[in-house]
C-alpha cells in the first residue's frame, strides 16, 4: 500500500465538482473551528449540511465520511489523520472562502489505517452511504446520498482479527464510583470480541492494582470519577489505556436494572441482586457498547464476578516480575512468553489471564494441577492431542463478528471445523488413563457440541469460500435448486455468447470479430478499425448498432446481445440474492447456538492451556507443587523460569538451582525472613524473583521449575527490585521506593510473600540502612510474612541474632587471581564484602579508575567515617600515579602477530592463522 500516493477514485455521488463550495455559516462542530465562523452569507450545500450535522453529534471522533470507494476526512480531522497516518493532505472545495483540508483512505485498506489511528489513541466514527447513489439521484440531481454513522471504533470495542492481538484479551472497562465518605468503586470489564464480561468491586486502595491486572485498553468513566481518580493518583503506573469520559447518565444506577433486564432477560436475576454500584458499572458498559455498535447486538455473556479468591499482585510487582511484558514493554523475555506453549490464540489469551490472576483457593489450584498432571503423565497423548488442537480456529471472536454482521462464510467454516475437531479430541482424551474430574468435565463439553450444526454448515457451504458474503459463490451446488438454476442460466448464457460470436463471424465474414465485456458497455461486439465501415453500412448496420470508435477498434451492440445481457445480469443478481438469504438463514442458525459454541470455545481454550502447561512441565522438567493452607514455602532446586531458558538458548553455562525455605520452623506459626547478602552480579535479584515467580506459577495452576515445592497459599505477592523514578507523577527514585515500601508494610499480611531488593539504596548510607533495618523489623514483628530481603548493607545481618525468624544467606563467589567468579549458589551465612570493584572492572571501567577505587576502598575499610575524607585526600590522584605495568606478553605470540600483514591474507589463510595463534596462546598458558 502506498500511503503517500493515494489516487482518489471519482466519487460516485453528489460531490463530484468542488462540492463543498459556497457553504455557509453553519455549524455546531466542536472540532472544526474553521467551520464555526460565519460570514452570515451563503447557505451550505446539502452535502455540507449533512457532513456538519453528522459531525456535530459525534464529537471527539475522527469522522470517516464515505465517498464512493474512499473514506474522506475534512477540516481538523484531515489534518490530524494525515499527520498520524503519513498520508497526503489535500483540499476539496472551499468553505467560508477558505480551502477545506481533506485526506482520504481507500475503503479496501481502511482496516490498516484504523488500526494505526486507534493505536495512537484516536477514536473514529465510520459514516457509511446508506443507499445506492442511483437511488439518491432519483430524488433529483442535487440530492445527497443518505449517510449515517454505523459504528464508533474505539480501542475497547474492536472485533476484527487484524485489529486485535490474538493472544491477549482486549478489555473495555467501565468504572463507577460511590462517594459516601470514602470512595468505593465497581469495575465491569468486557472483551466484546469474545463476549466475556466480568465485574468486581474494589476500594480506592485496591483500584490501581485491579486496573493493572485487567489492563483495559479503554476505561469509561464519568467526569466526576475521572477527576477523583486523577487527583488521587489512582490509575496504575504506566496505564496505557484510553480514558473515555462519558455522560454521568450512563452510570445512573436507577436506570441500570432496565438496561440489565433488556440485555439478559430472565438470566439477569442474578446480577440484579448485585450492589447498586456494580449494576451501574455493568449497565454503563452495555450502554456504551450499544452506542458504539449502533444497534448491532454483541453476544455478551452473563457477567461473572471476577474470582473472589485471587492472589493480589500490585502494579509495581507486575512490572518488577515482568509477568506479561518486560520493563521495556516487550512480550519476549517476559514470563508469559516463556510459559506459552499454547497452540491456539484462545489458549494464549486464557494463559495470559491466568498469569495475571493466580488463585488463592488451595482446592481450585490443586484441581488445575490435577488436570495438568494428566498430561504430564501421558506425554504421547499430550503430543497427539496438541497436534490436533493446533487446527482449531478461534471461533469465539468469529462468532461475535457474525453476530455484528461483520463475519462471512469463512467464520462459518471455522465454526464447523471447531465442532469437528472437538469430536476428534474426545477420542484423543479418552486415551488418558483415568482422566481427573476437570478433564472429565472438558470431555463432556466436547461431547455435547452441536454436531448437527456442523453438518448443516458442511451441507450448505463449499470448502473454499470467499471472505465476504457479497462476493458470492460460496453455497454448495445442489443445496438450493433455484440458485442452481440461475447459476446454470448464467453459465449457459456465456456458452450462447460464444456461439453468437461464431455466428457473427460467419455472417459478416470478419474472422477477427469478438464479443467482449466491460463494466461500462456490458457485452459488445468489437471489430478491428479496418472492418468498422463494413458493419456500419447496409445491410449489417441493421443488426450492428454503433457504440464506440477507438483508435484500433470499433464497438457495436446488437439486440440479441442486449437481451442476453439483461438475462445474465438478472440471473447473477438473483443468484446473489439467494446466496445472501441462505447466508442469513445459516447465520441465524449458528447464532441460535451461541451459548453452546461459547462454551465449546472456552473448553477448547482450557484444554489448550492445560495440555500446554503439561507440555511445558515435560520439556522444562518442572515439578508439581504441593499447595495447602499452611505458611510453608519450601522450594528445592528452584530455578528462574525465564533466565534458565535464556541461558539455555544462549548456550551459556546452565542455570544453578537453589533451595529456598521460608516455612515456619518448629513451633513457629509465621514464615521466615531470609536476608541475602552477596556480591553485585552474584544472582541475588534472580533468586528473589524466581521464588516470587514460582509462587505465581504454582497458584495459577502450573507446575514449577524446581525438583519439589511446598507452598502454603499466598494471598499477596510484593516484589520490589531496584527502583525507578516516576517523573510523570512527580516522584523521585527514592520517593517511589518509599511509597512502595509503605504500601508493602501497610498491606502485606501473614499470608503474603514479600521480596525486597536493596531497599533504601536511593539515599544516604545511614538513612538507607536505618530504613532497611526498620523495615525488616516491621516485617518480622508486625506482619509476620514470608520474605526475602537482599541487601548490600552487611550491618543488617546482625538482626538475625535478635529476630528468631531472620536468617542470613549469601551468594557464593570464588576469588581467582584478583578476579571474582560468581557461583550463583545460595549458602548459609553472610558475605564479607560486595565485590563492587571487581564487578566494575568486569564492566570495563578504565583500569586507573578501578585502581583508584580500590585504594579509596582500602582507606574506607580501615578508618572511621570521620577520617575518610582526610584519608582519601592523602592518596595521590590519577595524574601522579605510576603507569599501570603492562602485562607480560608472550614473545612468540607477539612475534607471530607482528609478522602478519592482513592485506595479504586470503580468508583461508586467515582461518589457518587463527588456529596457529590459538595454539601458541595455549602453549603460553601451559607454561
Ligand atoms: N542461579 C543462577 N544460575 C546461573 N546464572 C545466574 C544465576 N543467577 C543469576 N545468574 C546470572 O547472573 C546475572 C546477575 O544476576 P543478578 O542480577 O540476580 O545479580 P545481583 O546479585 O542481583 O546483582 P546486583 O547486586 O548488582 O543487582 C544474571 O543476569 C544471570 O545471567
Amino acid at each position: 500500500m502506498n500511503d503517500k500516493n493515494i489516487q482518489y477514485a471519482q466519487p460516485s455521488d453528489d460531490i463530484q465538482q468542488t462540492p463543498l463550495e459556497g457553504a455557509a455559516p453553519i455549524v455546531a462542530d466542536q472540532k472544526s473551528k474553521k467551520a464555526t465562523k460565519s460570514n452570515g452569507a451563503a447557505q451550505p450545500t446539502p452535502m455540507m449540511a449533512q457532513f456538519f450535522e453528522i459531525r456535530a453529534v459525534n464529537p471527539g471522533y475522527l469522522l470517516f465520511y464515505r465517498m464512493g470507494d474512499f473514506y474522506e476526512l475534512f477540516f481538523d480531522d484531515a489534518e490530524i489523520a494525515s499527520r498520524a497516518l503519513g498520508i497526503a493532505l489535500t483540499k476539496r472545495g472551499k468553505h467560508l472562502d477558505q480551502d477545506i483540508p481533506m485526506c482520504g483512505v481507500p475503503v479496501h485498506a481502511a482496516q490498516d489505517y484504523l488500526k494505526k489511528l486507534i493505536a495512537l489513541g484516536h477514536r473514529v466514527a465510520v459514516c457509511e452511504q446508506m443507499e445506492d447513489p442511483a437511488e439518491a439521484k432519483k430524488r433529483g440531481s442535487k440530492s445527497v446520498v443518505k449517510r449515517d454513522v454505523v459504528r464508533l471504533v474505539t480501542a475497547g470495542t474492536l472485533t476484527e482479527d487484524d485489529l486485535l492481538d490474538s493472544s491477549a484479551n482486549n478489555y473495555l472497562a467501565s468504572l463507577s464510583m460511590i462517594q459516601h465518605g470514602d470512595a468505593d468503586f465497581a469495575i465491569c470489564y468486557t472483551d466484546i470480541s469474545t463476549g466475556e464480561m466480568f465485574f468486581t468491586d474494589v476500594s480506592a486502595e485496591q483500584l490501581s492494582d485491579e486496573l493493572a491486572r485487567i489492563e483495559p485498553t479503554e476505561l469509561i468513566v464519568s467526569e466526576q470519577t475521572q477527576r477523583y481518580i486523577e487527583q488521587n493518583n489512582l490509575l496504575p503506573i504506566a496505564f496505557a489505556g484510553q480514558l473515555a469520559v462519558q455522560p454521568s447518565e450512563i452510570f445512573n444506577s436507577e436506570a441500570a436494572s432496565d438496561v440489565l433486564k433488556s440485555s439478559f432477560g430472565e438470566d439477569a436475576q442474578g446480577i440484579l441482586g448485585q450492589s447498586r454500584i456494580v449494576r451501574s458499572a455493568i449497565a454503563a458498559a452495555i450502554t456504551y457498547i450499544q452506542e458504539t455498535q449502533k444497534g448491532a447486538k454483541v453476544p455478551l455473556r452473563l457477567p461473572q464476578r471476577a474470582g473472589d479468591k485471587l492472589m493480589q499482585i500490585d502494579a509495581a510487582t507486575r512490572m518488577s516480575l515482568e509477568l506479561l511484558r518486560t520493563n521495556r514493554g516487550e512480550t519476549k523475555g517476559a514470563l508469559r512468553a516463556t510459559m506459552d506453549k499454547c497452540v491456539t490464540a484462545a489458549g494464549s489469551r486464557l494463559l495470559s489471564s491466568r498469569i495475571s490472576a493466580p488463585l488463592c483457593d488451595a482446592a481450585a489450584i490443586t484441581e488445575r494441577h490435577n488436570m495438568v498432571g494428566d498430561f504430564v503423565g501421558n506425554s504421547l497423548v499430550t503430543s497427539l492431542l496438541r497436534a490436533k488442537l493446533k487446527s482449531t480456529p478461534d471461533i469465539v471472536r468469529g462468532l461475535t463478528r457474525l453476530a455484528l454482521g461483520r463475519g462471512g462464510p469463512r467464520e462459518m467454516l471455522a465454526i464447523r471445523s471447531a465442532i469437528q475437531v472437538a469430536a476428534e479430541l474426545v477420542g484423543e482424551m479418552s486415551a488418558l488413563d483415568l482422566p481427573n474430574e476437570g478433564n472429565q468435565r472438558l470431555i463432556e463439553i466436547l461431547q455435547s457440541t452441536p454436531t448437527d450444526l456442523a453438518h448443516e454448515i458442511s451441507g450448505c457451504l463449499k470448502d473454499e469460500v470467499p471472505l465476504l458474503p457479497r462476493d458470492g459463490g460460496f453455497v454448495r451446488e445442489g443445496f438450493d435448486a433455484e440458485l442452481d438454476e440461475f447459476r446454470t442460466l448464467a453459465t449457459q448464457s456465456r456458452q450462447i455468447i460464444a456461439a453468437l460470436q461464431a455466428r457473427y463471424a460467419d455472417e459478416t465474414g470478419i474472422k477477427a470479430i469478438k464479443v467482449k465485456h466491460n463494466n461500462v458497455l456490458g457485452y459488445f461486439v468489437e471489430v478491428p478499425a479496418s472492418h468498422g465501415n463494413k458493419l456500419m453500412a447496409e445491410p449489417l448496420n441493421q443488426t450492428f448498432i454503433h457504440r464506440q470508435t477507438l483508435a484500433n477498434a470499433v464497438r457495436f451492440n446488437t439486440a440479441e446481445l442486449s437481451e442476453l445481457q439483461s438475462k445474465i445480469t438478472h440471473a447473477s443478481d438473483a443468484a446473489q440474492a439467494i446466496e445472501l438469504r441462505i447466508f442469513e438463514e445459516l447465520r441465524n442458525q449458528i447464532l441460535s447456538k451461541t451459548a453452546k459454541l461459547q462454551k465449546l470455545a472456552d473448553a477448547l481454550a482450557e484444554l489448550d492451556v492445560t495440555s500446554a502447561l503439561g507440555q511445558l512441565a515435560l520439556e522444562q522438567n518442572y515439578c508439581r507443587p504441593k499447595i495447602d493452607n499452611s505458611n510453608a514455602f519450601e522450594i528445592k532446586d528452584g530455578r528462574h523460569p525465564v533466565v534458565e531458558v535464556m541461558l539455555e538458548q544462549a548456550g551459556q553455562t546452565s542455570f544453578v538451582a537453589n533451595d529456598c525455605d521460608l516455612s515456619p520452623q518448629g513451633e513457629q506459626k509465621n514464615g521466615a525472613l531470609w536476608l541475602i547478602t552477596g556480591p553485585n552480579m552474584g544472582g541475588k535479584s534472580t533468586f528473589l524473583r524466581q521464588n516470587a515467580l514460582i509462587a505465581i506459577m504454582a497458584q495459577m495452576g502450573s507446575f514449577v521449575p524446581a525438583s519439589s515445592a511446598h507452598i502454603g497459599v499466598i494471598d499477596r505477592v510484593f516484589s520490589r527490585v531496584g527502583a525507578a523514578d516516576d517523573i510523570a507523577h512527580g516522584r523521585s527514585t527514592f520517593m517511589v521506593e518509599m511509597v512502595e515500601t509503605a504500601a508493602i508494610l501497610n498491606r502485606a499480611t501473614a499470608a503474603s510473600l514479600v521480596v525486597l531488593d536493596e531497599i533504601g539504596r536511593g539515599t544516604a548510607t545511614f538513612d538507607g540502612l536505618s530504613i532497611a533495618w526498620a523495615a525488616v523489623e516491621a516485617l518480622h514483628e508486625n506482619t509476620g510474612c514470608r520474605a526475602l530481603f537482599a541487601t548490600h548493607y552487611h550491618e543488617l545481618t546482625a538482626l538475625s541474632d535478635r529476630l528468631d525468624r531472620v536468617s542470613n544467606h549469601t551468594m557464593k563467589v570464588r576469588e581467582w587471581e584478583g578476579d571474582v567468579v560468581f557461583l550463583h549458589e545460595v549458602a548459609n551465612g553472610t558475605a564479607d564484602r560486595s565485590y563492587g570493584i571487581q564487578v566494575a572492572k568486569l564492566a570495563g571501567l578504565p583500569t586507573h579508575v578501578v585502581e583508584r577505587a580500590q585504594e579509596v576502598l582500602d582507606i574506607l575499610e580501615k578508618r572511621e567515617t570521620a577520617d575518610v575524607a582526610a584519608g582519601v585526600a592523602q592518596l595521590p590522584l590519577f595524574a601522579e600515579r605510576r603507569p599501570t605495568p603492562k602485562p607480560k606478553s608472550d614473545d612468540a605470540l607477539k612475534k607471530r602477530v607482528d609478522q602478519i600483514n592482513p592485506d595479504e591474507l586470503t580468508p583461508r589463510m586467515a582461518i589457518d592463522l587463527l588456529y596457529e595463534l590459538k595454539k601458541l596462546s595455549q602453549k603460553h598458558a601451559e607454561r
